[in-house]
């Protein structure tokens, strides 16, 4: 059963007489005795010797934490209150940042990064403009971060943006279609993928396995100095 997915697709259930390894617990397996649901459990020890590894006295049903990258594009970090309104706008909208970093492409990167959309009207200025100057990446964790994110972003059109979704980040911040602002991963495996195109040394499965269980369960605290939410206990 794949308990610890890296980017945090929701996890299967497991009953309670199922062999579970205690190391996989934390990583949101919803625990159930067979035919009612209670808070407390048991897990068995199958190793042969009979004896118990493990009680449970309470659980979090929460969903397991998804990981996306957002990035704010040059349009807005050339704006130094325009970055603190959207950093703001992630904490209010109950992300957790993992991990955050100010960058500047150079058009190899952005070519790369955009390869896709080779071919596009749009390629050359999105090239150009996503390596004219700074911008900041972020990790983001949360329940289902990746289409959180976009539904915060809104619509890659602005001015469309501005009538569908007057709140969103692009509406209120969007200069054109190219400079609208910010940048999303659109499923788990791009965030994957743009995870680590941005953060080369950050490895999700790790992050998953080690630390969403503690971010999950609310064991953080945002330090003001580095501007990201760090877990209050050692993974
Ligand atoms: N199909 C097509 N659409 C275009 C082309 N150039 C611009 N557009 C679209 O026309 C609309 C208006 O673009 P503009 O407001 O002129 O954007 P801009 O001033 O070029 O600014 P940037 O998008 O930042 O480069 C946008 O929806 C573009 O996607 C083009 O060559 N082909
Ligand atoms: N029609 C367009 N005109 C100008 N720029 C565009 C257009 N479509 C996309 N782009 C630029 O390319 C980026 C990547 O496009 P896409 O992956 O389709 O959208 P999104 O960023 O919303 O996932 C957009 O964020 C935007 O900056």
């Amino acid at each position: 059963m794949p308990l610890c997915p890296s980017l945090g697709t929701p996890v299967a259930r497991a009953e309670v007489d199922t062999a579970v390894e205690q190391s996989h617990i934390p990583c949101g397996v919803t625990m159930e005795k067979k035919g009612q649901k209670s808070p407390a459990f048991t897990l068995k020890d199958r190793t042969g010797d009979g004896e118990t590894i493990m009680i449970l006295t309470s659980l979090r049903l929460s969903k397991v934490l998804q990981l996306t990258l957002a990035v704010i594009k040059p349009d807005a970090v050339a704006h130094p209150l325009m970055v603190q309104a959207l950093h703001q706008k992630i904490l209010e909208n109950n992300f957790l940042i993992v991990r955050c970093k100010d960058l500047v492409w150079r058009r190899a990167d952005s070519e790369r990064f955009y390869a896709e959309h080779a071919g596009r009207f749009f390629y050359q200025r999105l090239v150009e403009f996503m390596s004219s100057g700074p911008m900041r990446a972020y990790v983001l964790a949360r329940e289902d971060a990746i289409q959180q994110w976009r539904e915060l972003m809104g619509p890659t059109k602005v001015f469309r943006a501005r009538y569908t979704s007057p709140t969103s980040v692009r509406a209120q911040f969007g200069l054109t279609d190219t400079r609208n602002t910010a940048h999303g991963s659109d499923s788990a495996e791009s965030a994957q993928k743009e995870i680590s195109f941005f953060f080369p040394e950050f490895c999700a499965k790790k992050w998953m396995d080690r630390e969403e269980p503690i971010y999950r369960s609310g064991q953080t605290r945002y330090d003001h100095l580095k501007q990201i939410h760090t877990p209050l206990v050692p993974s």
